[in-house]
């Protein structure tokens, strides 16, 4: 870890909540001390879910206007909602590099529509095949679900792939997504994840606020431990 130049963010999923309440949902995981926003799109084809597009989010932008989003693509075709997400004001679009053919020219695409870039990948993508990508990454999202669905159990045997990034690019911000709550928070931090995604941990919890506390302050301990 590079603890000069990773921060500790904790950006719960929206996905499991009540999504009639959308609004009101993000706005309290945000005055419960939310970093940021994390916003799962889903088109039916990559993955079997659907979700909400860049509409919603941008309803949901003009109710919130200073949180930071993140918008998790889960989608075959993110070349197709850079635009939207862009006028909906998102901070980062994250993608999924698998079923995208030109990686970098979506890249260069989404940071001229002034979003940071993230790059995602399924379980069963080796992490290698970002090494061409990693220029141009601010984010790497490594799933630790299938995606699709909340609630999943976690994947801890994904925990090699985060390891690696951060020995190899000790400055990234290097994300983690599914199954992440306090029984699995140590192992994420452990092996470098500085952006933790967590959906069912946080929103389902009686004590949301305690939750995302625990899951930082996890994070920044083992951030902390590397740096000594
Ligand atoms: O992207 C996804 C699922 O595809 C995630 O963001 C999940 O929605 C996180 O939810 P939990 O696994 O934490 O319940």
């Amino acid at each position: 870890m590079s603890p000069k130049s990773v921060k500790a963010k904790i950006g719960p999923s929206v996905l499991n909540a009540d999504l009639s309440q959308l609004y009101t949902e993000s706005q309290r995981l945000m005055d419960c001390g939310a970093d940021y926003l994390h916003l799962d799109v889903m088109d039916g084809n990559f993955v079997p879910n659907l979700t909400f597009g860049h509409p919603v989010v941008k309803c949901l932008r003009n109710k919130i206007t200073d949180a930071f989003f993140e918008t998790h693509m889960m989608v075959d075709k993110p070349e197709m909602w850079i635009e939207g997400m862009a006028d909906a004001r998102v901070d980062q679009y994250t993608f999924h590099t698998e079923p995208v053919s030109d990686v970098l020219g979506v890249c260069r695409k989404v940071k001229e529509a002034g979003m940071k870039v993230g790059l995602a990948i399924k379980p069963k993508t080796p992490v290698e095949t970002l090494v061409k990508y990693m220029d141009q990454a601010d984010l790497i999202l490594i799933m630790t679900v299938e995606p699709g669905f909340g609630g999943q159990k976690f994947m801890a045997d994904m925990m090699p792939k985060v390891k690696w990034l951060r020995e190899n690019y000790p400055g990234m911000d290097i994300e983690v997504d599914g199954g992440v709550g306090p029984s699995t928070i140590q192992a994420c931090a452990e092996a470098g994840a500085n952006m933790i995604v967590a959906g069912t941990a946080v929103v389902q919890s009686d004590n949301p606020q305690n939750v995302i506390e625990t899951l930082r302050s996890t994070v920044a301990g083992a951030i902390v431990k590397c740096a000594s």
